[in-house]
């Protein structure tokens, strides 16, 4: 029966690519004719070319990603330094800006398509058990290939940074002023709110085009009395449901690129080079004092030297990577091989956390619309009236990102603080489940094998469903990096060690449990929404519903939200395995920062790209403040 249901999968996969890779390029063809807006040919970013390349700037930043843009746009906004921008990727393509396309550049040239360990503890339904760990090798970096969903955390995760931890100047209450500065909040309703940022460089709207379900989603939440008070998880409180609010402009993707690159990048003093891998930083052994970088461009080698700072803001898994082969790092991964020790660093690649979520609680349901689905049906919407109506109409299924129509933020019985407002499980409702694309996309980005998708979706395939994903919010289990080689292009080994502390898998259940409840109010009972009986074939010796069962559904579809942080933590002197300190310069050298996700403590309760352009806009300032821009020590 398996060989059977592999098989017709893997016809129907053959028989759609191409039709859908038709109208893909249709869509393509009608932006570049008839959308000026997405083309914007004027603001697009231009490399410089290679032979302008002076030999010094005096900041070098590598990497162009959600921290990198953010940096090179405010270090040049003073004429009279000179500001060097390294990245790997090149150019966003036109059809990134486009909500409903996020997954598809997942395993694309525009991906750096890392891959876990394999484990027998996560991840089972996927290829050789390994989880599968997108992150953008593009201008904006990640923020170009995310899925936009804008939330700050919470209050508290910033004032356990500076209180427990001990990094002075990281309490929610200096942090909100840089939340905000990167911050253009466009909704209706927040025009006076003062935890928001209006005229900063990334807007923040409300997704379009949402399904039916979102409605539905919100009722259920009603049902269940989890209804958030105003709807904003960044204002005052977080806890409840709502529909999130995302890094969009005009309803499309505002990337860190778009946001902060376009208005910045024809700055005489600040230079780009796009398709520049950096291979490693030169430091002088005696001084510690970091001299420069090498870059590859072209296949071609590349120095370039930092009269003041080389910056990295490679992202979570690059960063540690350029430190550790550039002989920043635990001397006992360093020495075997073969890299000269500079600093020993033993914190650089440990204290790796993720939010990891569940993909599997997946419901089908049957349409109150007689003649038409309520839930997104990929190959029925992937058709020329969709593409016509987001040409020339601005509307419609292209403006949509169904993976979180309403989100919530709970407590469950393990969250000690019972009244904190500092909720342990976030949910995602998204209007399509794994059966809505026919295996083409949220399959392939989730790396599971033909066999088990053949097996547990193949019998619900084009129904309508949703999926409600759990996240567990401050894991417990710490993950770390191992270099493989003292080449940078070959991925380090992540031990993602998901679900290592068995709290994180108790929150889990919990968190299966509040979704399956969600499930059971009347708005929901009147879809008839019915959980996914084929995903019990995983683990059939399990009673249904238990909590062992809803733990098999977390090892079997265990799914990264792609948070990876922490493997540059930042902390005080004290802590021995801290790599950068309070001010983000590397500890034991000078002329050095981490500014990017890796420098972050603990992971914030919520997505982390607003969380990045906010460390990223603070790391500016100090920079600024400590090469004396600011005449009287203010902010601008
Ligand atoms: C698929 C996906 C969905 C996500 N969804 C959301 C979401 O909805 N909301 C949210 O808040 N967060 C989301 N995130 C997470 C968020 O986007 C990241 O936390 C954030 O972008 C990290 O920023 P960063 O600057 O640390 O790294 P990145 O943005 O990843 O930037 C690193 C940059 O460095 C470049 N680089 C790496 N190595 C080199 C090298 N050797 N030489 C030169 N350049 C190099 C990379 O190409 C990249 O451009 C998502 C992430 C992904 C991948």
């Amino acid at each position: 029966m398996t060989a059977v249901n592999t098989f017709v999968t893997m016809w129907r996969f053959l028989l759609t690519l191409g039709p859908s890779a038709l109208v893909i390029l249709m869509l393509n063809k009608g932006i570049k004719d008839y959308r000026p807006d997405i083309v914007d040919d004027q603001q697009r970013v231009r490399s410089i070319r290679i032979e302008q390349l002076r030999p010094s700037y005096d900041f070098v930043i590598v990497g162009g990603g959600s921290a990198g843009c953010v940096l090179a746009a405010r270090l040049s906004e003073n004429p009279a330094w000179s500001v060097l921008l390294l990245e790997a990727g090149g150019d966003e393509p036109l059809l990134m800006d486009l909500p409903q396309m996020y997954p598809v550049f997942q395993r694309s040239p525009w991906d750096w398509k890392y891959l876990t360990e394999q484990s027998d503890r996560y991840c089972l339904a996927m290829e050789d058990q390994q989880c599968f760990w997108p992150r953008g090798k593009v201008l904006g970096g990640s923020s170009s290939i995310n899925a936009m969903m804008y939330v700050r955390g919470n209050r508290r995760d910033y004032d356990h940074w500076a209180g427990q931890l001990g990094n002075p100047g990281w309490e929610y209450n200096n942090v909100l002023h840089y939340f905000r500065k990167a911050e253009d909040m466009r909704v209706p309703g927040y025009e006076h709110s003062s935890y928001h940022g209006h005229g900063g460089p990334i807007t923040v709207e409300r997704y379009r085009s949402p399904s039916p379900l979102l409605d539905v989603f919100m009722e259920a939440a009603a049902e269940l009395g989890l209804t958030h008070p105003d709807g904003d998880f960044n204002g005052h409180t977080q806890m409840g449901f709502a529909p999130p609010h995302g890094t969009l402009r005009d309803g499309l993707r505002c990337s860190a690129n778009k946001g902060y690159m376009r208005r910045s990048w024809q700055r005489p003093n600040l230079d780009i080079v796009l398709k520049a891998f950096v291979e490693r930083l030169h430091i002088e052994p005696g001084s510690k004092r970091v001299l420069g970088v090498s870059f590859e461009h072209g296949l071609v080698r590349h120095q370039v030297l930092a009269g003041k700072e080389v910056i990295l803001a490679a992202g979570s898994l690059a960063s540690p990577q350029l430190l550790m082969v550039s002989g920043v790092g635990p001397a006992e991964q360093l020495q075997p091989l073969g890299i000269p020790l500079v600093q020993h660093l033993p914190g650089v690649g440990a204290n790796l956390q993720d939010h990891i979520s569940t993909s599997g609680a997946i419901y089908t349901f049957e349409s109150l619309q007689p003649d038409s689905h309520m839930s997104f049906i990929v190959p029925e919407l992937l058709n020329k009236d969709s593409v016509r109506d987001f040409i020339h109409g601005h509307k419609g299924f292209f403006y949509a990102m169904p993976v979180s129509e309403v989100m919530g933020f709970v407590s469950t019985r393990f969250q000690v603080e019972q009244d904190a407002d500092w909720p342990d499980v976030q949910l995602f409702m998204g209007s399509y489940g794994y059966g809505a694309d026919g295996g083409m996309i949220g399959r392939r980005g989730a790396a599971i094998t033909l066999d088990n998708y053949a097996n547990a979706f193949e019998p619900i395939i084009y129904q309508d469903s949703f999926v409600i994903a759990p996240l567990v919010m401050r894991p417990r289990s710490r993950g770390y990096l191992q270099l493989r080689s003292p080449d940078a292009r070959v991925h380090p080994l992540i031990h993602a060690n998901y679900y290592d502390d068995p709290l994180d898998m108790a929150i889990m259940v919990e968190g299966l449990k509040v979704a399956h409840r969600l499930t059971q109010t009347p708005a929901m009972r009147r879809l008839n929404a019915t959980l996914n009986i084929y995903e019990w074939r995983n683990c059939p010796e399990v009673e249904y519903l238990s909590d062992a069962f809803w733990e098999c559904l977390a090892r079997y579809y265990s799914q990264t939200i792609y948070h990876p942080v922490g493997t540059c933590k930042m902390a005080p002197a004290a802590d021995p395995m801290g790599v950068v300190d309070p001010r983000l310069r590397v500890r034991g050298l000078r002329g050095l920062r981490v500014i990017d996700a890796s420098i972050m403590p603990t992971i914030p309760t919520g997505n982390t790209n607003a969380p990045t352009l906010m460390i990223a806009e603070r790391g500016a300032d100090m920079i600024k403040e400590d090469w004396h821009h600011y005449p009287h020590g203010g902010w601008l």
